[in-house]
């Protein structure tokens, strides 16, 4: 930064002084200076704000230029200011100040600014490099475990790998082992992968380092590409493609008209959940007769899965997890088909064993029960996949299922630094269902993970970015980051923020943007209205949240249109209502004109409690989904439009958010900047990683701490899991952002690095 550091300045007609502006208005200020409109308060040229993660917020002058009598200015202002003697007069038209008693308008009370603080580090030791000493093998470098895990051919084999110690390298060497020096047959080795690319990578690694053909020959998939062509072989019309139900939207079709049996609103009820639901259910071997429902939520969603299964095989059809069940099935019923795949397969290698789910796990066993040859490689702390239905006591207990396995632990870590490797330690050692184990780390980089203390959420995305320009100034590039999140919603901010600079970026985004969610969309509609009593859109999305059937809407056009009035007033005169609807609607009518006049968040409090939406919340807003609920998007929204002066303000932000949000869900570019859940961040690798919201409700999420009170640690355990695989993407520096205050209240750091914080 060239320039001098002020402390004060001029924003409209008040005179900010640093140190004494309130904490949450920095943000205000910072956004501000940056349209010009913060100005120098000794020679009125425009200021910006610093406002960063490394340094106290600070003005300079826009030009960078030197301008010594403001600097003088500034000091003489900061002197006084901190011996409390200051008062103002007006010289050459400039407020300045002047010795005496204090002001009236001094502020007394000083900003809450708090500075970053590095992670205390524990006396884990660094690794020597003698002991690690590598070996190589088919031109590959390997240390000694890593070794042993690829020579260890013979029985059951568990390959217990800590985050960075090269699981990737042992499975495609071992493979590579297993054909070229033992000269075993590679038509007889099946290597699972959790994803499609690992699987890609997995095979483009087998074929540059095999110097025979031999390695096309190796199986090698996912669970299910494998297991359906098993499926496909053994009936080639009943499992044909044609018959498999790829989208979601397809079986959405089935269980909306099974939902329309119980009169379930198509538009409002989380269809989405309830699929995920019906997976879970399927993948964790649960048939609809074990299921004991316990909300009416379960219970729609269990009608759902019957009625769902039932047309599904009306049809023919099947779906992806059925390609696992029933590949299942069909080698438990037929033991002839069995025993030929067991001639055929006798090796069997799977990475991510802790994310395996039990109908996996029981196809693996049945398949190698004859041989034991069962090699699987895993990190019980990186299990983050139980929604879904994996099962990490799979990966604890390996050893009770398979008692004459051999266990080998990869603790070399080799992505990250010394300093990383044993915060990330000292987190994931709380939990108490995991083998006991710690990484080692190959080099130091005296750059311990660093907390900083944004004011809220907006705050933090605008100290991220302000660090990332300053490590790219110092010559980092945008592909070496990574922004971290719990939930979708949480990454809305730094996506903003990002999508308004030069700095290039991508964001793994699945479903819905925050603007789109139904909650939020709903809200914002009646905003839209208050801004216009005749949007067509909008007032589709206000009848549904004051419960009117879309059906009337029609009948509603139709008013406008003879009566000659809005949409708005129109609703008044609908005539199939139950008396107390056209009360509520009476009252609630002429209040959509005064929105528009209100501050956002006092508009959003007024459709919130006086207009209706809170019946809407209680009822939509949490169904179906504890991980994104509709009350947290309201908070969520709450922040946003503190932002804003006015409501035509905000619903202008929206509508541009919501199109930059739709650009970017098309973009893919690994030399940017990536966002993403920390889900999504699982076995990638990035030179500086931002952690965002390490807060408790945020990581730790709200569900996991009510599953806590009532006494199931498994959520917990399994969120402090996220963090450690968070933590463990880093190679050589970590940012945690633990801001003050979260959807608008005071929060805590998160539990699980409080021990790493003074
Ligand atoms: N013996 C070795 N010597 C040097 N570098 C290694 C060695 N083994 C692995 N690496 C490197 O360490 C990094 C981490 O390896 P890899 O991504 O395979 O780890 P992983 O176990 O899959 O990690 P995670 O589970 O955390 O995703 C990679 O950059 C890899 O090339």
């Amino acid at each position: 930064m060239g320039g001098l550091s002020l402390i004060c300045g001029k924003f409209k007609d008040e005179f900010i002084q640093l140190p004494y502006l309130a904490r949450e208005r920095f943000q205000q200020i910072y956004e501000a200076s940056l349209h010009g409109k913060v100005t120098c308060a000794c020679c009125n040229q425009p200021l910006k704000l610093y406002l960063g993660i490394k340094q106290k917020p600070y003005f300079y002058h826009a030009d960078h230029a030197v301008h010594e009598q403001c600097e003088q200015y500034s000091e003489t202002i900061q002197q006084a200011a901190a011996s409390k003697e200051i008062v103002y007069k007006e010289t050459n038209g400039f407020r300045m100040p002047s010795q005496g008693a204090i002001g009236e308008d001094q502020p007394k009370k000083e900003s809450a600014w708090k500075p970053y603080q590095l992670a205390k580090l524990g006396s884990a030791p660094l690794r020597s490099k003698e002991k690690t000493a590598a070996k190589s093998i088919l031109e590959v470098k390997l240390d000694d475990t890593q070794l042993e895990a690829v020579t260890t051919i013979d029985g059951p084999l568990l390959v217990l790998a800590g985050a960075g110690s090269g699981k990737t390298r042992v499975l495609t060497t071992r493979a590579l082992y297993m054909m070229e020096e033992q000269q075993i047959n590679p038509g007889s080795i099946m290597l699972v992968t959790f994803t499609s690319k690992a699987a890609q990578e997995m095979k483009h690694r087998l074929n540059e380092y095999s110097t025979s053909q031999a390695s096309g020959r190796l199986v090698c998939g996912t669970f299910h590409s494998i297991f359906y062509k098993i499926l496909l072989h053994s009936d080639q019309e009943r499992w044909n493609g044609q018959h498999l139900i790829k989208w979601d939207w397809q079986k959405e079709q089935y269980i909306k008209s099974a939902g329309r049996e119980l009169g379930l609103d198509e538009k409002e009820f989380p269809y989405d959940q309830a699929l995920q639901q019906i997976s879970f259910w399927k993948n964790t071997f649960l048939s609809k007769r074990e299921i004991k429902p316990e909300t009416e939520w379960e219970e729609q969603a269990l009608f759902l899965y019957e009625k769902y299964e039932e047309m599904k095989s009306a049809q023919n059809q099947f779906d992806f997890d059925d390609m696992l069940i029933k590949c299942y099935e069909l080698l438990l019923e037929n033991p002839n088909l069995l025993a030929q795949y067991q001639k055929r397969f006798r090796y069997f290698l799977v990475d991510e064993f802790q994310d395996i789910n039990p109908v996996q796990y029981e196809l693996l066993k049945m398949l190698s029960s004859h041989t034991n040859q069962l090699c699987v490689v895993g990190d019980d702390d990186q299990s983050i996949y139980a929604f879904r239905g994996s099962d990490p006591s799979f990966i604890l207990n390996f050893k009770n299922d398979f008692p004459d396995a051999k266990i080998v632990t990869l603790a070399e870590n080799y992505r990250s630094s010394h300093e990383i490797v044993s915060s990330a330690n000292s987190v994931i050692s709380k939990n108490k269902q995991r083998h006991q184990k710690a990484m080692n780390a190959q080099y130091q980089n005296e750059a311990p993970p660093l907390f900083f203390f944004p004011h809220d959420e907006e705050e933090e995305a605008t100290l991220v970015v302000n660090d990332m320009k300053e490590k790219l100034e110092n010559g980092a590039k945008p592909g070496e980051f990574a922004v971290l999140y719990r939930t979708h919603t949480a990454g809305r901010a730094i996506f903003e923020r990002l999508a308004q600079s030069s700095i290039p970026f991508t964001i793994e985004q699945e479903g819905l943007s925050f603007y789109e969610r139904r909650m939020v969309k709903g809200l914002l509609a009646y905003l839209r209205l208050g801004m216009n009593p005749d949007d067509s859109a909008a007032i589709v999305h206000v009848m549904s949240a004051l419960f009117i059937k879309q059906s009337a809407l029609n009948d509603l056009k139709a008013f406008s249109i003879t009566h000659d009035c809005t949409f708005v007033e129109a609703l008044t005169k609908l005539e199939s209502l139950q008396p107390f609807q056209k009360a509520k609607i009476k009252r609630i009518v002429p209040m959509f004109a005064k929105l528009k006049t209100l501050k956002p968040a006092a508009a959003i409090d007024m459709i919130e409690k006086d207009m209706g939406f809170s019946d809407f919340l209680k009822k939509r807003g949490n169904e179906g989904n504890a991980i994104e609920k509709g009350s947290d998007d309201l908070k969520d929204l709450r922040v946003l439009a503190n932002k804003f002066d006015t409501v035509a303000e905000l619903l202008e932000h929206v509508e541009h958010m919501t199109a930059k949000s739709k650009e970017w869900k098309q973009k893919r570019d690994p030399h940017a900047v990536q966002l993403m859940t920390v889900h999504r961040a699982k076995g990638l690798e990035y030179e500086h990683v931002y952690i965002l919201g390490a807060v408790d409700g945020g990581l730790p999420h709200d569900f996991a701490l009510d599953s806590f009170r009532k006494g199931d640690e498994k959520p917990i355990e399994e969120e402090r899991r996220l963090m450690y695989v968070a933590m463990t993407r880093a190679k050589s520096s970590l940012s945690v952002s633990v801001p003050q205050y979260r959807r608008g209240r005071k929060a805590i750091p998160s539990r699980f690095i409080r021990g790493l914080m003074v």
